[in-house]
């Protein structure tokens, strides 16, 4: 049990990857708070948890509600001694908006599309990481891992999608410079594409899935299950060199292969920055995949040029 004995906190695990964290999470031994919304789905993870043997607190919990926020750290305080280990901020209010809008350009799109997107998955990130890191000062330890994507690079879905992911990205790489001192440390995960169930009723249940290409559909049907992100934290949460990794971008490609993981069904996981892999991606040049090995990787510079700021 790796994480035996250990406090964790992960938003919106009533479904979808944050689920899947809290699972893999209490699976290695952790007492895991799980927030959400709504009481029953909620209980439906905590139910999960325990059927697997873990330990998992559900806790009514808006991240639109700064005062949940707070009181949820105060409960904390009180049950745990202030003890906190891990801080997953996953919580997001905005699949369905990204669905329901696919396409449109962004004038075309009511503007509180924003809110719903970024409220939750910005904001709230930003006061739950506020209360953890007093606790983790205090305590002289901790980690704290953003849920973010491959849209913190450049243009996907929409524009509140790619700056919300952008300022996830930027704001743990920002923490980190304050929290290294204090020996704890903030990273952004980009899991790949994931087989949510959202994913599942918005794309793969569908033929032809509104607004999405075939690309797309494609890139889900090969998707991550929803636990294989709480796997690479828990990986995260044990290596001895976690403060060399503070303040990056972690994608659980990458993450797989360094502490050897495969997804919990057994499957081996798609290697994003594998040339082998963006040769698929390239009509007339996917060919070529097939002789390229799969160990030939873009050097992380590239992606950054990727970024096309500059
Ligand atoms: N699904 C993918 O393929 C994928 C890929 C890469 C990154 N991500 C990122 O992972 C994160 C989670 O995405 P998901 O696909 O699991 O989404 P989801 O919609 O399936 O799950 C989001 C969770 O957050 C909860 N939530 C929503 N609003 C809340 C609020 N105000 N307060 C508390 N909880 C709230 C929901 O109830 C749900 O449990 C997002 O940041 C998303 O962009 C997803």
């Amino acid at each position: 049990m790796p994480l035996s004995g250990w406090v964790c906190i992960v938003t919106g695990a009533s479904r979808g990857i944050g689920r899947g964290i809290a699972l893999q999470l209490s699976e290695a031994g952790a007492t895991v708070y799980i927030t959400g919304r709504q009481e029953k789905t909620l209980n439906q993870t905590a139910a999960e948890v325990k059927a697997r043997g873990g330990d998992c607190l559900p806790v009514i919990c808006d991240s639109t509600n700064d005062k949940d926020i707070e009181k949820l750290f105060e409960r904390i305080k009180r049950e745990q001694n202030g003890r906190l280990d891990i801080l997953v901020n996953n919580a997001y209010a905005g699949v369905q908006a990204i669905f329901e809008n696919m396409g449109k350009k962004f004038w075309e799109t009511d503007p509180c599309i924003w809110d719903s997107i970024n409220n939750t998955g910005l904001r709230g990130h930003y006061f739950f990481s506020v209360y953890a890191s007093r606790l983790m000062v205090a305590q002289g330890r901790g980690l704290i891992v953003n849920i973010s994507s491959m849209g913190g690079l450049r243009y996907l879905f929409n524009v509140p999608y790619g700056v919300g992911k952008a300022a996830c990205d930027r704001m743990a790489a920002d923490m980190a410079v304050e929290l290294k001192s204090r020996g704890v440390a903030s990273v952004s995960l980009w899991p790949g594409a994931v087989q949510t169930e959202l994913i599942t009723q918005f794309v793969l249940e569908k033929d032809t899935p509104q607004g999405v290409n075939s690309k797309y559909k494609e890139m889900f049907e090969r998707g991550e299950t929803t636990e294989l992100s709480g796997r690479c934290i828990v990986g995260l949460a044990k290596d001895k060199s976690l403060m060399s990794l503070t303040g990056k971008v972690l994608m659980t490609c990458d993450l797989s292969r360094r502490y050897g993981i495969k997804d919990v069904d057994g499957r081996s996981v798609v290697d994003y920055t594998s040339i082998k892999f963006l040769l698929t991606q390239v009509p007339y040049l996917s060919w070529l995949s097939v002789v390229v090995p799969s160990f030939l990787r873009l050097p992380r510079f590239v992606l950054t040029l990727a970024s096309g700021r500059f």
